[in-house]
């Protein structure tokens, strides 16, 4: 595991978008799993700048996304879909059959699953995942549960996770209760995981992720046993790792 702390938000999404970027250059139609949230949105800002000044080429690049919310229409303004394509893909000049995102509303949400994990794997598997991670320590929407959840699948999402998530919409009774989240045998699967984490709030959860048990109720714990990840934090979000040497 390599953690990389810098010093603030700016310098994280600049160093977070290089190696993206630093990915899509060496393998042209890499397959990137990409994440939501306000962490990334930096970074996002970061590769489309690349993109414009012709550093990066998205053309051959294939995404997977980690989760979406069940029940909401893809062009809905809380959605993941809409996320995504606000903040990165129309900006970009990657070609829209090459974005793939759950579809929170699938009928039969087990096949879409399925159906996700098949194209996830007949792509070649995923070269790098971004992941954020929540204060309860969830990556993805894998919330934490009694065992680390496996693959594509349908989540509830916790309460911490709607409310915290509820500044995004007008009501918190507007926030879905379910997701559906790549699992944590799907993240894992990735031959590369790049972990963003910034300011304090996220504290806790990072440094249980590093230097606490592996365990489910702590999701991010997980990525003790990935033989390639990064993280990217900031100070803040960092500053509970020097703890055991005080
Ligand atoms: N499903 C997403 C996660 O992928 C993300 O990592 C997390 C943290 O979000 P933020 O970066 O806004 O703190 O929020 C959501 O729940």
């Amino acid at each position: 595991m390599r953690i990389i702390i810098v010093k603030d938000y700016e310098e994280l999404s600049k160093k977070a978008a290089n190696v993206i970027s630093g990915q899509v250059i060496l393998k042209p139609n890499s397959v990137l799993g990409l994440a939501t949230g306000s962490t990334p949105l930096g970074t996002y800002k970061s590769l489309v700048k690349m993109y414009k000044e012709g550093v990066v080429d998205f053309s051959k690049t294939i995404t997977y996304n980690l989760d979406e919310y069940y029940g909401l229409a893809k062009n809905h303004i809380n959605s993941y879909n809409y996320f995504m394509d606000k903040n990165l893909f129309s900006h970009i000049n990657i070609l829209k059959e090459n974005i793939h995102i759950p579809n929170g509303e699938a009928h039969d949400i087990e096949a879409e699953c399925v159906l996700y994990e098949q194209s996830i794997e007949k792509s070649g598997g995923i070269d790098l995942q971004l992941l954020g991670i929540g204060r309860n320590g969830h990556i993805g929407f894998n919330e934490p549960d009694l065992t680390f959840e496996a693959l594509t699948h349908m989540v509830k999402l916790d309460k911490d996770t709607i409310e915290v998530n509820s500044r995004f919409f007008e009501n918190i009774d507007d926030v879905p209760k379910k997701a559906i989240s790549m699992g944590i045998k799907t993240i894992m699967r990735a031959r590369k995981i790049l972990l963003l984490a910034s300011g304090i709030e996220k504290a806790e959860a990072v440094y249980k992720s590093i230097k606490g048990k592996i365990t489910p109720d702590l999701p991010a714990s997980v990525l003790q046993l990935h033989p390639d990840v990064i993280y990217i934090l900031d100070e803040d979000a960092a500053s509970l790792l020097s703890r055991d040497k005080e």
